[in-house]
């Protein structure tokens, strides 16, 4: 449904990105890790517009996204970044109401089926009981949870997350993938626990220094060997007992030594 093809992304500076090519399947949940500074984010901005490639395109149903307008985008896409808005006066179901913009006409009033997305959607994410709070009253997860009911109640095609799970104490770490998982869309994330990663993710695309290292499912991707060339740690490779998925061990390489002396 959606291809990313031969993108390419540079600052004045230095050349970000390199060339990335990838394409989504309807339902499926890809993963995208690498280590700080790799281009996780830059990626994920040039798939929802935010930053515009140097080179390359990217074509959602075989249409080029340059070429549709914000409107429809938003109704393809629905975004959970790494930034909050600063709406701090805003009340969390007001935000979440923002979700519903890219279907209603300039000026209409909120609708019966608005109201029922948007209540839904907070359950969803938890954040029902915070519904009259500010965002300024709120904390860092808590904010994280409101832009994803927000997210939810754009009711796109296609999710994107940029390290959703930031700031989320391990119980809505654990929810929140839950939830997404379940979804019957397209997910796409920027993650930084590769565990988190290997659970839950259909496919997995390792970035390093702008470059895809390497793209596949989560056995293939991570490797003891890719693991110690792209994060220089080394890595002991298992299985969760409870849920059968794989699990990583991380250790620095000087681990043990003293040991052996
Ligand atoms: N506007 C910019 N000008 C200059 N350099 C930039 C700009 N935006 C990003 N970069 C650089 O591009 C590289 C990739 O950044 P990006 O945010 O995509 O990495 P990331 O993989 O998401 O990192 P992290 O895991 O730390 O969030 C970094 O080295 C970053 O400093």
């Amino acid at each position: 449904m959606l291809q990313v093809k031969n993108i390419s992304f540079s600052v004045p500076e230095k050349q970000i990105l390199h060339d990335i090519s990838f394409s989504m399947d309807q339902g499926k949940f890809i993963g995208i890790i690498g280590p700080n500074g790799s281009g996780k984010s830059t990626m994920l901005k040039i798939i929802y517009r935010y930053l515009k490639q140097s080179s390359g395109q990217v074509t959602l149903y075989e249409n080029d996204m340059e070429q549709m307008t914000r409107k429809k985008i938003a109704q393809e896409m629905a975004v959970v970044s790494q930034e909050t808005p600063v709406l701090f006066d805003f009340t969390v179901k007001d935000l979440v109401m923002m979700g519903r913009t890219p279907y209603k006409q300039w000026l209409a009033q909120d609708s019966k089926e608005d109201f029922a997305i948007v209540e839904e959607s907070m359950k969803l994410a938890d954040v029902l009981y915070l519904k009259d709070r500010t965002l300024g009253q709120l904390s860092g997860g808590e904010k994280k949870r409101v832009m994803l009911a927000r997210a939810l109640a754009q009711q796109a095609n296609i999710l994107i997350l940029d390290e959703p799970t930031n700031h989320l104490d391990i119980e809505h770490q654990l929810q929140l993938m839950d939830l997404v998982k379940e979804l019957p869309i397209t997910i796409i994330a920027a993650l930084h626990d590769l565990n988190l990663a290997a659970s839950y993710c259909d496919e997995l695309l390792l970035m390093d220094e702008g470059n895809l290292h390497r793209k596949g499912t989560p056995e293939q991707v991570l490797t003891e060997e890719t693991i110690k060339q792209v994060f220089h740690v080394q890595a002991g490779i298992s299985k969760n007992p409870f849920t059968q998925k794989l699990h990583l061990f991380f250790y620095a390489e000087n681990v043990g030594r003293s040991e052996d002396k």
